[in-house]
C-alpha cells in the first residue's frame, strides 16, 4: 500500500465535510504552498508572517463557513457547456443563492446608471458653456455679454459637479458589487474543494496535485471576472453607445453616427478575431503552465528522493523544458495580444478623426457653403461635445478589448473547472448509517468487545486494466478478532482493505460491515468506524496537536494527552521546542518515521474506532521501535476488530488468525503455529525470514567481534 498510502490516509480519515474542506484548503491553498517553499529555502521572516496570516485566515474561514453557508441556498449543478449563455445564468444562480445579493446587485445597477448618465452630462454641459462663451464673444460689451459669460461659468460648474458625482457613483458601484462577485467565487471554490475531496481514489491517483490546484485557482478567479466583464462593462458600453449615437445624430447627422458605429463594429470584429487567436495560444500556455507547476510540486514534495538519488539535474532539465514550452506558448499569446492592441489603436484613431471631421465639415447636415460658414460659430460647441462624448465611449472600448480577452480566458479556465466539477465518483455513496452509540469511549478504562464484523463474499477485483488482482475472496472476520494478512508483494493485501473501506468497489461480490453491505452505507459513517494506520503516515503542515486532534477534532485537551500517552509520544513532545504546539513541517518532515507513526497511532486512538487497520504500519521501522509501536497498536486493538497487513511475520504472530494471500487468493489461514505446521507458503516465508534474521544477527556479531 506504500504507493497510495498518503492519498488513502487523508482520504480515509475524513470525518465530516467541514474537515474535508479544511484539509483540502491546507493542501491546495496558495499560502501553504508558499509557506512550504519559504521553509525549504529558509525564508523564516516571511514564513512567520505567512503563518500569522494562515492562522488568522483559517480561523476566520471556519467561522464564516459555519455561519455563512447556513444562510446560503443550495448551489446549482455546473453547466454542461462553457459558453457565456450557459455560464452566466449559472453564475447568477450561484450569486443569487446567497441572501442579500439581489439588493446589492440592484444598488450596483442604480449606481451604474447614475455613473453613465452624469458622465454623459459632462460634455453636454461643456458644450452649453462654450455656446454661451461664443455668444458672449459675439455680443457688444455690456450686461448681456456679461450675463452670457456668467451662464458659461455656471455651465462649467455643473459640468464639474456632474463629473464628481459620476466618479462617486463609480466607486459606490464597485463597493456594492465586489462582495457579490467575491461571494460567488468563494461558493464555487468551496464547492470544487468539497467535490474534489469526495471523488474516489482513482481520480486522485490520475491527477497531478499542482495541475489540479491551478485549475481550481484560475477557475474560481474567473467567476468575478465574468461578472465584471458582462454586467459592468459590456452591457453599459452598449447602452452608452446608443445614447451617444442619439446625441450625435441630434447635434450633427446620421453620417457622423454611421462613422462612429462602423468604427465600433470594426473595433469589435478585430477584437473578437484576434482574441480568438490569442486565447487558443493561451490555452496551450495554460496546459504547459499546469504541467510545469505539477512537475515543480512533485519534485519539491519528493525532495528527499530527488536529492538522495542525486537527480537534481534530471529534475531541473525536465522542469526547464516544460518552462520553455510554457514561455514559447505564452510568447505566442503575447504577440497576438500586441497585434490586437495595435489594431485597436488604429481603428480608434481613424474612427475618431473621421467622425470629428464629418462633424466639423457638416457632412450630411445639408445647406450650401455660405450657410455652413454662418453656422460655423455655433458648431464649435457641438464639436467640443462630440469630442467629449466620443472620448467617453472610446474609453470603455479600450477596456472592452481587455475584458473581452479576459472573458474568453475566464471561460477557458472555467471549462477546466467545470470538467472537474462534473467528474463523478465511480464509488457511489450509500444512504444507511451505522448505529452511532457503538463506538468505544476512549476515555473509559473498562471496555467490552465492540468491534465490527467484516465479511467478504466472492470478492473479485481488477483496477481496470483487465488484470485480476483479487479472485473470489471469501473471508469472515468476527467482531473483536485480530487478523493478520500476509503474502508476497503484489498479492492484493492492501487492495482487499481498500475495497472494504470503499476506496474502490469490488468488480464482483460483496463486502459486509457489521452486517451492512458497504455499498449501502454512507462513506462518512463507514470511515468514522475505522481508523487506518498506514506505513507512511502523512501529516499536515500544522502543529503536532492539530495532527493528533485530527482523529477527533472536538476531543478535549485531556483526551489528546491520553492519546499521546497511549502512542508513547510523550518523549517526542518533551524534546520538541514548543511541545504539542510545534509545527511539524510539510508532510511532517520534522519528525522521524517512527514519530510520525506514533502520531498516526495517537490519531487512531483518539478516533476510538470499532475497527483498527494497520497497513504495514511498522515495516519501515527498526525492530526496537517496531516492538514499541506494536505495543501501542495492540493497546488500541484491544476489544476492537483489528487487521494487520505485514511483510514481517513477527508483526502478525500474535494475531488470532493469519490470512495468507497469493495472486489475489487466500491460500492458507489459521494461527501462527498451525500455519507453520501446515508446511505451506506461510511456513516457507517464516523459515526464510528466520534465516534472514539469523544471518543479520551473525553479521552484526562478526562486526562486533563477538564470534
Ligand atoms: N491504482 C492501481 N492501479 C493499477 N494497479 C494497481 C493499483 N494499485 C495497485 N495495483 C496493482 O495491484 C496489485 C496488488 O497491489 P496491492 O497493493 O494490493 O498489493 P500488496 O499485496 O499490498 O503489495 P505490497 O505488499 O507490496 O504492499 C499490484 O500488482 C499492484 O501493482
Amino acid at each position: 500500500m506504500t504507493r497510495n498510502s498518503s492519498a488513502t490516509a487523508s482520504f480515509l480519515s475524513s470525518n465530516t465535510n467541514k474537515t474535508v474542506a479544511g484539509a483540502c484548503v491546507q493542501r491546495y491553498a496558495r499560502p501553504s504552498a508558499r509557506a512550504a517553499a519559504a521553509a525549504s529555502y529558509g525564508i523564516s521572516d516571511s514564513m512567520e508572517e505567512e503563518q500569522k496570516i494562515e492562522k488568522n485566515s483559517s480561523s476566520k474561514s471556519s467561522y464564516f463557513n459555519e455561519n455563512d453557508t447556513e444562510d446560503d441556498g443550495p448551489i446549482p449543478m455546473p453547466p454542461k457547456g462553457s459558453d457565456l449563455r450557459t455560464v452566466l445564468p449559472y453564475l447568477l444562480k450561484v450569486a443569487f443563492s446567497r441572501k442579500g445579493t439581489k439588493l446589492r446587485l440592484a444598488f450596483a445597477v442604480i449606481f451604474l446608471v447614475a455613473q453613465k448618465a452624469f458622465g454623459l452630462a459632462v460634455p453636454v454641459y461643456f458644450k452649453f458653456a462654450i455656446d454661451h462663451l461664443t455668444r458672449a464673444a459675439q455680443l457688444p460689451v455690456g450686461p448681456e455679454a456679461l450675463q452670457a459669460a456668467n451662464m458659461a461659468a455656471m455651465m462649467l460648474c455643473f459640468s464639474g459637479v456632474f463629473k464628481a458625482v459620476s466618479g462617486i457613483a463609480t466607486e459606490l458601484r464597485v463597493v456594492s458589487f465586489t462582495p457579490v462577485a467575491q461571494a460567488a467565487g468563494r461558493r464555487v471554490a468551496l464547492e470544487v474543494f468539497n467535490h474534489v475531496l469526495n471523488l474516489d481514489m482513482q481520480f486522485h491517483l490520475q491527477r497531478r496535485t499542482g495541475a489540479l490546484q491551478r485549475i481550481i485557482d484560475r477557475g474560481t478567479r474567473s467567476v468575478s471576472m465574468v461578472f465584471r466583464a458582462v454586467i459592468f462593462t459590456f452591457i453599459p458600453t452598449f447602452v452608452e453607445l446608443a445614447l451617444v449615437s442619439a446625441l450625435l445624430w441630434k447635434a450633427f447627422s446620421w453620417h457622423v453616427v454611421a462613422v462612429v458605429l462602423s468604427t465600433f463594429c470594426c473595433y469589435v470584429w478585430w477584437t473578437m478575431h484576434m482574441t480568438g487567436v490569442s486565447a487558443s495560444k493561451r490555452k496551450l500556455a495554460n496546459t504547459m503552465d499546469g504541467l510545469s507547476t505539477g512537475k515543480a510540486v512533485d519534485a519539491l514534495l519528493n525532495y528527499e528522493t530527488v536529492s538522495n538519488f542525486g537527480n537534481v539535474n534530471l529534475e531541473s532539465k525536465q522542469y526547464d523544458s516544460l518552462l520553455r514550452g510554457y514561455h514559447e506558448a505564452a510568447l505566442g499569446s503575447e504577440r497576438a495580444s500586441s497585434l490586437l492592441n495595435a489594431g485597436q489603436a488604429v481603428f480608434l484613431s481613424f474612427g475618431m478623426t473621421a467622425a470629428l471631421s464629418c462633424a466639423a465639415l457638416g457632412v450630411g447636415a445639408g445647406g450650401n457653403a455660405s450657410q455652413i460658414g454662418a453656422n460655423l460659430a455655433n458648431r464649435v460647441g457641438d464639436l467640443v461635445m462630440a469630442n467629449g462624448l466620443l472620448l467617453q465611449v472610446w474609453a470603455p472600448l479600450n477596456f472592452l478589448g481587455f475584458f473581452y480577452r479576459e472573458l474568453r480566458q475566464s471561460l477557458v479556465d472555467m471549462e477546466a473547472m467545470f470538467e472537474v466539477l462534473s467528474t463523478t465518483s465511480n464509488v457511489k455513496d450509500g444512504t444507511l448509517e451505522l448505529p452511532k452509540n457503538k463506538n468505544i469511549d476512549a476515555t473509559t478504562t473498562t471496555r467490552s468487545n465492540n468491534g465490527a464484523s467484516i465479511s467478504f463474499k466472492d470478492v473479485s477485483f481488477e483496477y481496470g486494466n483487465g488484470r485480476k488482482i483479487l479472485r473470489n475472496v471469501n473471508l469472515e472476520i468476527s467482531p473483536g478478532e485480530s487478523i493478520g494478512i500476509v503474502g508476497p508483494s503484489g498479492s492484493g493485501k492492501s487492495t482487499l482493505l481498500r475495497i472494504a473501506l470503499r476506496a474502490y468497489d469490488a468488480t464482483s461480490g460483496d463486502v459486509f460491515f457489521d452486517g451492512y453491505n458497504v455499498k449501502d452505507l454512507q462513506m462518512k459513517s463507514l470511515r468514522s468506524a475505522v481508523a487506518v494506520v498506514p506505513q507512511d503516515a502523512v501529516l499536515f503542515n500544522d502543529t503536532l496537536e492539530h495532527n493528533v486532534r485530527y482523529g477527533r477534532p472536538n476531543a478535549s485537551d485531556e483526551e489528546v494527552e491520553r492519546a499521546c500517552h497511549a502512542a508513547k509520544l510523550e518523549k517526542t513532545i518533551g524534546d520538541l521546542p514548543d511541545g504539542l504546539k510545534t509545527k511539524v513541517g510539510e508532510r511532517g518532515v520534522m519528525l522521524s518515521g517512527g514519530e510520525k507513526q506514533r502520531v498516526a497511532i495517537a490519531r487512531a486512538f483518539l478516533k476510538s474506532p470499532r475497527v483498527l487497520v494497520a497497513d504495514e504500519a511498522t515495516s519501515a521501522l527498526d525492530t526496537a521501535t517496531e516492538s514499541q509501536i506494536l505495543e501501542s497498536l495492540e493497546e488500541i486493538a484491544r476489544d476492537r476488530t483489528s487487521v494487520f497487513v505485514a511483510h514481517r511475520l513477527s508483526t502478525v504472530m500474535k494475531c488470532s488468525r493469519i490470512i495468507v494471500m497469493r495472486d489475489g487468493e487466500i491460500v492458507e489461514q489459521g494461527r501462527h503455529d498451525e500455519l507453520v505446521d501446515l508446511n505451506g507458503l506461510y511456513a516457507k516465508m517464516w523459515l526464510a525470514q528466520q534465516a534472514e534474521e539469523l544471518s543479520v544477527k551473525l553479521e552484526k556479531e562478526v562486526e562486533l567481534g563477538v564470534v
